[in-house]
């Protein structure tokens, strides 16, 4: 999938962000490599989302560089699932749409993906605006969003929050499964069990 010699797609060198006079991020060097699983791991306001959203492109740095190499002379594809979506206004399937839309993935093959995201993540709420989803179910939205078109980095800020046991067992396997299409996934947590028990590892 990657054209660079060493498998980089990503890098950061000597990153920092400020907000105001607050330093998030200070000094921050780091190699994201084609295939790699890696953990952000930190205590509340240690500058986990801060740096999820800055490998998304999603927020300007204050300091530092970051690279992003191209993958067969394109610029490779990201999915991002923030720490929590909004209560929208939107049905599922209409948010879903939309999202497919603005990814730029054709409706036919796009609806058929969210068929079966929907059924596998038990998501049955299709005529409930998002307004009225629970944490859990949100959550699950999120990740189908993230997932959607393929990317070949994936971006996950606290993917466990509000998901039962069930649906925890089923994003350990959306995760495995992106790893198996040959996705490098980073994950966001402050939850070392968690990601010792559930975030598949391959070396
Ligand atoms: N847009 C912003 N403006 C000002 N300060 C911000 C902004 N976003 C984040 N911060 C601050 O930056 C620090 C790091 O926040 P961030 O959300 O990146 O941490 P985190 O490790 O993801 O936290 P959590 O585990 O609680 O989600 C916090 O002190 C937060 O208040």
């Amino acid at each position: 999938m990657i054209t660079t010699a060493n498998g980089v797609i990503m890098e950061l060198r000597c990153i920092t962000k400020r907000y105001g006079r607050t330093e998030v991020l200070q000094d921050l060097s780091l190699d994201i490599r084609e295939g790699q699983m890696i953990a952000i791991v930190g205590a509340n306001g240690s500058g986990k989302s801060t740096l999820l959203r800055i490998l998304a492109g999603l927020t300007a740095f204050t300091g530092g560089t970051v690279r992003r190499l191209p993958i067969d002379n394109r610029q490779f594809r990201v999915g991002y699932a923030p720490d929590r979506l909004p209560a929208l206004r939107f049905t599922v399937r209409e948010y879903l749409n939309h999202m497919a839309a603005i990814a730029g993935l054709d409706r036919s093959a796009s609806g058929e993906s969210i068929d079966s995201w929907l059924e596998r993540l038990h998501l049955n709420a299709e005529n409930t605006q998002m307004r009225h989803f629970s944490k859990g179910m949100l959550q699950k939205v999120n990740l189908i969003q993230a997932v959607l078109r393929q990317p070949d980095l994936l971006l996950l800020d606290e993917p466990h929050g509000g998901l039962d046991p069930d649906s925890r067992d089923d994003l350990a396997a959306l995760i495995r499964e992106e790893r198996d299409r040959g996705a490098t996934v980073v994950v966001a947590t402050h939850d070392r069990e968690w990601m010792r028990q559930s975030a598949p590892v391959k070396a």
